[in-house]
């Protein structure tokens, strides 16, 4: 990867690379863009398969929060950090306290909080040495876990998508398809089973497969099948890419909704999908409830709050649908013009000169 063509092409501001030999700490922090305010999005950790998969991640993710941020509403831009390393053995608390250093050092710029393979306790570990930090435990005010509020701005986002596919909202009786039953899918899987949809679901670890079994009456498939099942919704609530080459002629589903960032391999498949009739709930409005939930600490966490702005990703699942038949283009692109324009108009807004603390004139009476 030639990573400054990659960071001009895509108008990406910063890179920051984190090493500390102790800990193991290997990080990176990547900065996509801050004009609607500093960059907020989560620490993923991850087992890659070369430093250059890691980075592109990175890279990918902290895009995809400058247009969730802007979609949202937020007045956020969009960062991203992945460590490298597994969840499961390679975690310490001197390492995600090192990361906390580094967070520190970008003074603001980057704000952080969960992403998979992170926790709430990684994040309290972050906020022993930073308050650019989200998501941490309630006994500090702040807003705890972010994935039950995604698994809710999801379920409503697929609501909307349904209606457009299927004349009604309503889920009682609909097929859906759930890859990954982590954190997010398990609280996406309570709400569907309340209100009596069909779960079925696959997952690399058998014991998150095991518990929506027994808890939703799930039926339970093999990663690789879970493409081609009957079903009216597939929901990705994995790692990203997994709409693509392989996996689209085996689709049976008429809407695709789900938690996963980064769900279209490449944005040939979303006009590809788009011109099949499958309605795309596009990844980043549907799965904006964590981030909405986790902002709302920048002002005094009230979960009330937090809520009511969720609820509205029913109305931007409808908005984008709206656009993507009116302009006759795929609900991906509408959801990026909509963010694309958002952040434009407040670039513009913001053009007047406005002092920045560094007072020239008083400065030079003193000299
Ligand atoms: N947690 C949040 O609040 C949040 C917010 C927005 C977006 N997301 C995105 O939603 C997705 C899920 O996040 P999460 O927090 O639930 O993570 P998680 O790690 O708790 O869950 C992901 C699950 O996917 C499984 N998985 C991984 N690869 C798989 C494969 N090939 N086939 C089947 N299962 C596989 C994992 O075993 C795990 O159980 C991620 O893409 C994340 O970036 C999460
Ligand atoms: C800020 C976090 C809640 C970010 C979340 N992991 C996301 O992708 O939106």
């Amino acid at each position: 990867m030639e990573i400054f063509k990659y960071l001009e092409q895509y108008d990406y501001e910063q890179v920051v690379f984190c090493q500390d030999n102790q800990s193991g700490l290997k990080a990176i922090i990547a900065i996509h863009d801050t004009t609607l305010g500093p960059a907020l999005g989560g620490t993923r950790m991850w087992t890659y398969e070369s430093e250059e998969a890691a980075i592109e991640d990175a890279l990918r993710l902290a895009k995809g929060m400058t247009y969730k941020n802007a979609a949202a509403g937020l007045n956020l831009g969009g960062g991203k950090t992945v460590i490298i390393g597994d969840p499961r053995k390679d975690k310490n608390e001197e390492m995600f306290r090192a990361f906390g250093r580094y967070v520190q050092g970008l003074n603001g710029r980057y704000i952080t909080a969960e992403d998979v393979g992170t926790t709430v306790a990684d994040m309290d570990l972050i906020h022993e040495e930073t308050d650019y930090v989200t998501g941490i435990s309630p006994a500090f005010g702040s807003s705890g876990n972010p994935s039950p509020v995604t698994a809710y701005g999801v379920y409503r986002g697929m609501k909307a998508a349904a209606k457009a596919a299927f004349g009604s909202d309503s889920l009682e009786g609909k097929v859906v398809a759930i890859q990954g039953v982590g954190n997010v899918a398990y609280s996406l899987c309570r709400h569907l089973h309340e209100e009596g949809a069909q779960l079925i679901v696959t997952d690399i670890n058998r014991e998150a497969v095991n518990r929506a079994v027994e808890e939703f009456g799930a039926r339970a498939v093999d990663p690789n099948e879970i493409y081609g099942v009957e079903c009216d919704i597939y929901a990705p609530c994995a790692l990203g890419a997994t709409v693509n080459d392989d996996t689209i002629p085996q689709l049976k589903a008429r809407v695709i909704a789900g938690s996963a960032n980064n769900q279209l391999k490449e944005t040939r498949h979303g006009d590809l999908i788009h011109e099949m009739g499958i309605v795309y709930a596009p990844d980043y409005v549907i799965n904006a409830g964590g981030v909405i939930n986790v902002a709302d600490e920048l002002y005094g966490y009230n979960y009330e709050r937090a809520m009511k702005k969720v609820e509205t990703i029913y109305n931007s699942i409808e908005k984008v649908i709206e656009i993507s038949k009116r302009d006759g283009i795929p609900t991906y692109v509408a959801a990026d013009r909509m963010a694309e324009e958002r952040i434009e108009r407040i670039r513009n807004s913001r053009s007047q000169f406005l002092q920045n603390g560094h007072n020239i004139l008083s400065r030079r009476r003193t000299r």
